[in-house]
């Protein structure tokens, strides 16, 4: 393989101009490399910008703007580049995301198709869990591997409240159903606000007692209603003074270097804990993703709006060959990270929601 072209790690901007897909400089290999030697393996696809919540470090309370059908990539679409992304450029493991993935009623037939198509690739969700327990089975039968539910709170006046939307119930049915049906490890993301840090230690201990794995994310500057301030956010640092009065955390750290949770054993173990420390504790360096969004363009970052069209070539009749090179020139492109501690920091046009977390 030729050698890997190690970048300078720059601050994040949108504004460069030119092809976000060029290859210029690129070394000759078929996989997702980019200008850091960074290998991305690791896609997620966001299939609809529909929710049943309204989370409010997410989505504005109106929800976010429609896009028409015939824009998001239908089932069969979606499947062909699953096929493409696998089979020509390396990826190993495959996550559905939204927007809230249960809100497509094809979501069965998207698994299945993939499951068929990419054999023994891990086919993971992330889930607002609304509705899960009556799909849990289905979806399990299709071929889905796991999910990781996002949960804030167990007290249902406090849920209501962070999602504007009275159903916690139907959360907690859907996680005790996606056990049932053995969608595992289940892991149960909890992002970090001032409002939730007196109840972290209560959801600590409902997730234990529930044999799920709880991950604390810091919140992250991608809330729709640009709300978000570095000197207001909770830090990891924080969450652990605050659950160190209650339990004994022994740091693990990571067991794969590109996963964004760092583990923390509880009063010994077995159970842990993991913080997703995004902001104050970024791996970017080590990432290993690659995402679509609902209406089949590349995002290199969560961070860059400069995405690459690949649903054009997909309806225009382009070949496999074509779409993968211009997938492969998204990634080549990618920033080395978010940059959100830079001068001049400006967040993404897209939300997290529009974007798939
Ligand atoms: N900065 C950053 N944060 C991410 C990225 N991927 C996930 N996160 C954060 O981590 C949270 C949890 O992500 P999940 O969708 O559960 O995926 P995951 O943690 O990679 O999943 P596992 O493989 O189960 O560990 C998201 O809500 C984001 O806040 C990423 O690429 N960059
Ligand atoms: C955008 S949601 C989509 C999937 C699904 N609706 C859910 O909530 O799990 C994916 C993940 O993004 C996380 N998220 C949303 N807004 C965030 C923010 N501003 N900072 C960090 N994580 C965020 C959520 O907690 C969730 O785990
Ligand atoms: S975090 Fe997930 S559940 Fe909450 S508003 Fe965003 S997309 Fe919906
Ligand atoms: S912010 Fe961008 S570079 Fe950093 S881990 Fe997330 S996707 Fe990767």
């Amino acid at each position: 393989m030729t050698p890997v072209v190690v970048g300078i790690p720059t601050v994040r901007s949108n504004s460069v101009r030119g092809n976000p897909a060029s290859m210029t400089g690129r070394p000759d290999t078929d996989v997702l490399i980019d200008k850091f030697g960074r290998v991305a393996r690791d896609l997620r696809i966001s299939i609809t910008e529909k929710c049943s919540l309204r989370c409010t470090y997410c989505m504005p309370e109106e929800g976010l703007p429609v896009i028409p059908a015939a824009d998001l990539l239908s089932t069969e679409e979606i499947v062909r580049v699953v096929g493409i992304g696998v089979d020509r450029l390396g990826i190993r493991e495959v996550r559905f995301t939204g927007g809230e993935p249960l809100m497509r009623k094809d979501l069965e037939k998207i698994i299945s198709g993939c499951a068929e198509r990419v054999p023994g690739i891990p086919l993971a969700m992330t889930t607002n869990a609304v509705g899960l327990e009556h799909r849990a089975q289905q979806l399990a039968a299709a071929g889905l591997t796991r999910v990781n539910v996002s949960l804030d709170s167990v007290d249902r006046a406090h849920f209501a409240e962070l999602t504007r939307r009275d159903r916690l119930p139907s959360v907690l049915a859907g996680i005790h159903a996606a056990a049932r049906v053995g969608l595992a490890p289940l892991k149960v993301n909890a992002v970090l606000m001032r409002e939730t840090l007196s109840g972290a230690a209560e959801l600590l201990h409902w997730c234990v007692d529930a044999g799920v794995e709880l991950r604390f994310i810091e919140q992250m500057p991608l809330d729709a209603d640009h709300t978000w301030a570095r000197e207001n956010m909770v830090t990891a640092e924080e969450l652990l003074t605050v659950l160190g009065t209650r339990f004994t955390l022994t740091a693990i750290g990571r067991d794969d270097p590109s996963a964004p949770a760092e583990e923390w054993k509880i009063d010994g173990g077995p159970a842990t804990v993991g913080i997703i420390a995004s902001v104050t504790r970024s791996f970017c360096a080590d990432c290993d993703r690659t995402r679509m969004t609902a209406e089949g363009t590349i995002r290199s970052c969560l961070f860059s709006d400069r995405e690459v069209d690949l649903r054009a070539a997909l309806r225009s009749g382009g070949g496999d060959d074509e779409i993968a090179d211009l997938w492969r020139g998204a990634m080549w492109n990618k920033w080395a990270g978010h940059g959100i501690a830079a001068e001049g920091f400006v967040p993404p046009e897209r939300s997290m929601g529009a974007i798939g977390g």
